[in-house]
């Protein structure tokens, strides 16, 4: 288990009024927090229960962190009036086709996933704020579209030829035991993984053409890193003709400009990983490219705080009508 709602619960400790009454699992149902993660054991929080004996009276709303292709059948069970944000993969899709020949499966619940919005907060927030199921985006997609979409948008930049190198840290693949992921597996080195197939493909792809009103395709490169959290994408771009970084920067600094949590950076300052990390931050910069024409866009984010759980709690927060940053008013952890 990466346990993304371990990192929820944190995030909800802080919050002026969300309150958790119910906890679900399926191995470990029955089970306390504490004796799956220990380090909860100062918090007074509900056992955990199974899905099919989870009383749902008392909830007003859900984090369904649960696995690809489990979600849908669980989420259509659920009563109709709770509030959802999912952060599987299981409603990111609107092509239920291209869902089904990347996740490998036959999608359970087609109705569902024409209601749901694609929670990429900055982006979507109207459609989030009305909303009752919404598709929390992948870590990659969400470091990749934050800066690509309003530069598409205005056509600053050209479609074609977008190459996006991101390495993330180990959390991303989970807590589950697996032997690629070992200490001696990881530390001391980097290597690429998905190579022209990671499943973050489409989503990414979904986001900009949706942008750029024409299908856009790109060159996406994920990175293990031996780091625990933490991700940067570095985007090489075409600028559209007549079109300087400058002016890349002077859109992105407007469009961001009252944002609380996507921020770019001035002059030549380099986003780091470790500036953001366990925050909801995400910050990014742009740099001209030696060759002529071309810019090089970098962003950076925790991939378990802007990149799964703290998103979620923005979008919840949305939904709930309530201010989008509550909860999230917490500092990167530094050094
Ligand atoms: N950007 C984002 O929003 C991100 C999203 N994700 C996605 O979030 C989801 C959760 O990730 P992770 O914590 O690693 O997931 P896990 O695969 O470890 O599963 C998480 C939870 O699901 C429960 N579970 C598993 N199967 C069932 C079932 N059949 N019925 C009911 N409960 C079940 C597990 O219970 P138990 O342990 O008791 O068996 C566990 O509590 C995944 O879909 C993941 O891909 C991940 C990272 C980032
Ligand atoms: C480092 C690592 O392995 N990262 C995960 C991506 C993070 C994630 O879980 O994304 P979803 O929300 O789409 O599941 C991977 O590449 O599969």
């Amino acid at each position: 288990m990466r346990g993304l709602w371990f990192k929820i619960i944190r995030l909800l400790r802080n919050h002026p009024h969300f309150q958790i009454t119910l906890m679900t699992a399926d191995r470990k149902a029955g089970q306390s927090i504490e004796s799956v993660f220990p380090h909860l054991v100062t918090q007074d929080l509900p056992n955990l229960v199974a899905v099919k004996d989870a009383d749902f009276s008392a909830v007003d709303a859900v984090f369904c962190c649960l696995p690809h292709g489990t979600t849908q059948e669980i989420i259509k069970s659920l009563p109709t009036n709770l509030k959802i944000v999912d952060l599987s993969a299981d409603f990111r899709l609107q092509d239920i086709a291209e869902y089904e020949e990347w996740y490998g499966q036959p999608h359970k619940a087609t109705a569902l996933q024409k209601e749901a919005v694609y929670g990429l907060t900055e982006i979507s927030r109207r459609e989030i704020q009305s909303a009752r199921l919404v598709a929390n985006p992948g870590c990659y997609p969400t470091s990749v579209q934050l800066p690509l979409i309003p530069l598409i948008k205005s056509n600053l930049i050209e479609v074609r030829n977008i190459i996006i190198d991101s390495k993330s840290g180990v959390s991303g693949a989970g807590r589950g035991a697996k032997e690629a992921n070992l200490y001696t597996e990881i530390a001391e080195g980097i290597h690429s993984y998905g190579i022209t197939r990671h499943r973050h493909v489409p989503e990414i792809e979904q986001g900009l053409s949706e942008a750029a009103n024409s299908k856009v395709t790109v060159s996406f490169t994920p990175h293990l890193m031996p780091m625990s959290r933490g991700m940067q994408s570095t985007i090489y771009v075409e600028m559209a003709p007549g079109v300087t970084t400058q002016d890349l920067k002077d859109h992105l600094g407007n469009y961001y400009e009252h944002e609380e949590f996507v921020v770019l950076l001035k002059n030549k300052e380099v986003p780091h990983t470790r500036h953001v990390r366990g925050s909801n931050y995400c910050l990014m910069n742009v740099f001209p490219d030696r060759i002529p024409g071309r810019a090089i866009i970098i962003s950076v984010i925790d991939n378990l705080v802007k990149g799964a759980s703290g998103q979620a709690l923005q979008n919840l927060n949305l939904m709930m009508g309530i201010p989008e940053n509550l909860g999230l008013d917490c500092l990167p952890l530094f050094p």
